[in-house]
């Protein structure tokens, strides 16, 4: 099989705009390939949140985020895009990064530029770096990678601070310096995009997170704009926590689970993903071969 990185920049290459799908673990992750996604995301607010009970304000480590991206490229081969926020400090922790990454089996990764103590893209204050510690971040990461295929994207997010033109200059310095894609944070309409995408000779990825400051725009409006990846970071998860919610507070209301199960994935579902007859079949036939 072609590295992890090869896959990514294929799956770029037959469906335009890519679409990267937020799983927030190894079995949403199948569910996603087997809906015929052809690109993962593991997001960073994702791992605080749901692995960790955090708010997304860099408190989880790489090896958090590692432990997460490990059990994801496990359980699918789809190619894996990683949040790795700043890159956990220095050119040197930058490099350790992006190699652990790509021994975990990671596709690509995003790296941004805002302070250590970075906040969501779509909260207000955030505080970036210089444009040269960015592009010093991108250098650092490109020179890190093993596999030359391994998909480096350098995530602005100075269009909040600093408006449109100092986004793109910055994007344009994150492409001379390396940066494979270029993920616009945060902009606000598909005119950004397109200014994005015509100022810049690599893919621009539009995260279409819910409840943020971008509207949520259509495939086919973003593929107008000349957007090369859409991002649905933390969309299946959203839905699995309201669902999850309205479980536990029915379970305490009602006192049983009866009106529920209709919404409920079956277990014979469940099983399908999983491949689980298959392995209970070889269990069967491993057990009656100790019988015989
Ligand atoms: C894409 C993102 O970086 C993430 O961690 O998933 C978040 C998503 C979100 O909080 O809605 C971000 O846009 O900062
Ligand atoms: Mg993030």
């Amino acid at each position: 099989m072609s590295s992890a990185g090869a896959r990514f920049r294929s799956a770029l290459n037959s469906e335009t705009p890519l679409q990267v799908v937020g799983a927030i673990n190894a079995y949403c992750a199948m569910m996603a390939e087997q809906s015929g996604h052809q690109a993962l995301y593991l997001s960073g607010a994702g791992v605080a949140n749901a692995s960790y009970g955090l708010p997304d304000l860099g408190m989880t480590s790489l090896d958090d985020v590692l432990t997460d991206a490990r059990r994801i490229t496990a359980a699918s081969d789809l190619p894996l895009l990683v949040d790795i926020d700043t890159g956990w400090g220095g050119a040197f922790n930058i490099a350790r990064t992006i190699k652990e990454m790509e021994r975990a089996g990671v596709a690509a990764v995003h790296i941004e530029d805002q302070v250590q103590q970075k906040r969501c893209g779509h909260r207000p204050n955030k505080q970036i770096v210089s444009q040269q510690e960015m592009v010093d971040r991108i250098a650092a990461a490109v020179d890190a990678r093993h596999d030359p295929q391994f998909f480096i994207m350098a995530r602005t997010d100075a269009f909040a601070q600093q408006g449109l033109e100092a986004a793109i200059e910055r994007a344009q310095a994150c492409v001379e310096a390396g940066a494979d894609g270029i993920f616009a944070e945060a902009v606000h309409t598909l005119d950004d995009y397109a200014a994005f995408a015509n100022a810049l000779n690599v893919p621009i990825l539009a995260n279409m997170t819910e409840f943020g400051q971008t509207p949520l725009f259509t495939l086919p409006q973003l593929a107008q704009s000349g957007v090369g990846m859409v991002l649905y970071p933390l969309s299946a998860f959203r839905a699995m926590n309201a669902a999850a919610l309205k479980v536990y507070q029915t379970l305490k209301s009602d006192g049983d689970q009866c009106d529920l199960v209709p919404q409920m994935q079956t277990r014979e579902e469940l099983y399908q993903f999983l491949n689980y007859h298959s392995f209970e079949q070889r269990l069967d036939a491993l057990y009656s071969e100790d019988n015989n």
